[in-house]
């Protein structure tokens, strides 16, 4: 069954898919005014079960949702006893809205501070609850299909478009992420191990041709090479295109994520808008100047190649969503937890030596190429990777809806609040030196019982779960391991301030100098 936008779309050869038909999940409720929660006693999860006595509880439902569900039709619900979460939520109309928008990293760890793992605030006219810890996250995103769905203000469904993967919830989401998995997983990405390095070896060079380099941008082409040409399979430079025209136009696209949405020619937004065409412009005629079998090239390949039972294929919109949101998601992130990365062992020179005595003992073990064995032990240059992603989250949280309302940690939280995960810790928090100054101790990931190692949820729970973890991972340490091997670099300046919008980096976009030793090991 063709829905109309796919009727419409006529790619390369392409047809046109069913899997994108009900995107529209997650759309925004109508605004709230904001509420405040008074103080009260909470119940444990467990206790309330207990007392609450659900018999219709199904195998697969956990008891804390179908204690709601149980007794809804008999008028009033035992949820509706407890207490909602607590928190002030701000000035009228506004609410938190500026102080989360004005620092989202601060603002969620005070809350967590003030009012503990679950609190309620009113961020763009809308009832929010804030969830911090891997627990309660799990019961939300784990153990309750379909409790949460994906929540993406209109603005960002506009950006992202409503085909792709992120936005997408159910069966849609589940068909599609099946096909983009192979390319995504361990032995899929491995396959590219020899480009990955090549890439991270032209970069690593003309670094240290160029000597001053600001890092967190070339970081991004980095990043932006390594999920253009190995994970999505397209070709660059393509269509006339080199890869610092694309990340010039997803430098404008980003700037729209956190604007108000207001769609007008000199709006951060409309200006965004205008980037997200250029860059289907880019991908399409990417796309048309692939070979005639796309299947070699990585998911671009799957998708162009894919048909349901009915013989449809995806639209070349669909490619263009999934396209333009795999390579933002792909090089922002990871460009922010590299250049963490890095500022953190140009603060720590005893972490680069261990990197380096690493890399050498790789090298004699395994010989100068990058193998899936080479790269597997790397374990200290990947606990470095996790323990930059533990102090500085790329992104504070996730956002989602909440399909009913539903206990949590003895507050009720109402069918329709936005529910913000937050991807750091609540021990992480309590640091009062967070995120800057705290302790950066990759060891702890070594350790296997290290508390602030087990607490971290970086990537996400349940059904979205970050796609490209591993993909993060391997390009990362390839990069360190590359750099490692042959180069030193000098960080600039080591106490840089800190931006957190659109995703975390230092403002001054980290200036560092690299140099090629003379010895590589
Ligand atoms: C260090 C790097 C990264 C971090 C910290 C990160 C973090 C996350 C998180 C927390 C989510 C879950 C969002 C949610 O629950 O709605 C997510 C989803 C996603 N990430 Fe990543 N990510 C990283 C790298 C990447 C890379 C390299 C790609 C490239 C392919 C990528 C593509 C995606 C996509 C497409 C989704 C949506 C998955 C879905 O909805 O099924 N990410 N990421």
């Amino acid at each position: 069954m063709f829905s109309s936008r796919m009727a419409r779309a006529q790619g390369p050869g392409m047809r046109v898919p069913p899997i994108a038909a009900s995107a529209r999940a997650g759309a925004p409720l109508t605004a709230s005014r904001p509420r405040c929660a008074r103080v009260a006693a909470g119940r444990s999860v467990a206790r309330a079960h207990r007392h609450g006595a659900s018999t219709r509880a199904s195998a697969s439902e956990t008891p804390w949702v179908a204690l709601g569900d149980a007794v809804a039709d008999k008028g009033r619900s035992p949820l509706d006893a407890l207490p909602l979460p607590e928190g002030d939520c701000g000035l009228p109309f506004v609410g938190n809205t500026l102080d989360f928008f004005n620092g989202p990293q601060s603002f969620v760890a005070d809350r967590v501070r003030k009012y503990g793992q679950v609190s309620k605030a009113s961020i763009l006219g809308r009832d929010t609850v804030i969830v911090a810890g891997k627990e309660l996250l799990h019961q939300m995103l784990v153990e309750e299909r379909g409790l949460l769905i994906q929540d993406y203000y209109a603005g960002l469904k506009a950006l992202f478009g409503p085909a792709s993967l992120g936005l997408l919830d159910g069966d849609d989401h589940k068909r599609l992420r099946r096909l983009l998995g192979p390319s995504f997983s361990k032995a899929g990405l491995n396959a590219h191990i020899p480009e990955i390095a090549k890439i991270a070896s032209d970069f690593c060079g003309e670094w240290a041709e160029k000597g001053g380099i600001g890092f967190a941008h070339e970081a991004s082409m980095f990043a932006l090479s390594v999920v253009m040409k190995a994970a999505i399979g397209l070709k660059f430079p393509a269509a006339g295109h080199s890869m610092a025209d694309v990340i010039e136009v997803f430098r404008v696209f980003a700037r729209g994520i956190t604007s108000p949405g207001i769609n007008l020619p000199f709006t951060h937004f409309g200006k965004s808008m205008e980037a997200r065409k250029k860059l289907e412009d880019i991908v399409q005629e990417a796309i048309a100047s692939l070979p005639d079998d796309p299947q070699e090239g990585g998911c671009l390949g799957a998708m162009m190649s894919a048909q349901d039972e009915d013989g449809n294929a995806f639209s070349i919109e669909e490619i263009q969503d999934n396209v333009i949101s795999l390579a933002y998601g792909g090089h922002d992130t990871p460009s922010s937890v590299i250049s963490t990365a890095l500022l953190a062992i140009g603060r720590r020179p005893q972490i680069w030596k261990k990197i380096v005595d690493e890399q050498a003992e790789i090298v004699a073990r395994f010989g100068p190429e990058f193998t899936t064995e080479a790269v597997d032990a790397m374990v200290y240059a990947e606990a470095v990777f996790r323990e930059a992603m533990r102090v500085m989250p790329p992104g504070i949280a996730t956002m989602k809806l909440a399909t009913r309302t539903f206990e949590l940690d003895g507050r009720r939280i109402p069918k329709g609040w936005r529910v913000m995960g937050s991807m750091a810790s609540p021990e992480d928090f309590q640091d009062d030196k967070w995120p800057m100054n705290c302790e950066f101790r990759p060891e702890r990931f070594l350790a296997h019982n290290d508390p602030g190692a087990m607490s971290s949820i970086i990537f996400g729970m349940g059904p979205h779960t970050c796609i490209g973890n591993y993909l993060a991972l391997l390009e990362t340490k390839i990069l360190l391991a590359t750099l490692a091997r042959s180069y030193d670099f000098t960080v600039l300046n080591t106490s840089p301030e800190l931006s957190f919008m659109p995703i975390a980096r230092p403002k001054d976009g980290l200036p560092i100098v690299v140099t090629r030793r003379s010895n590589d090991c």
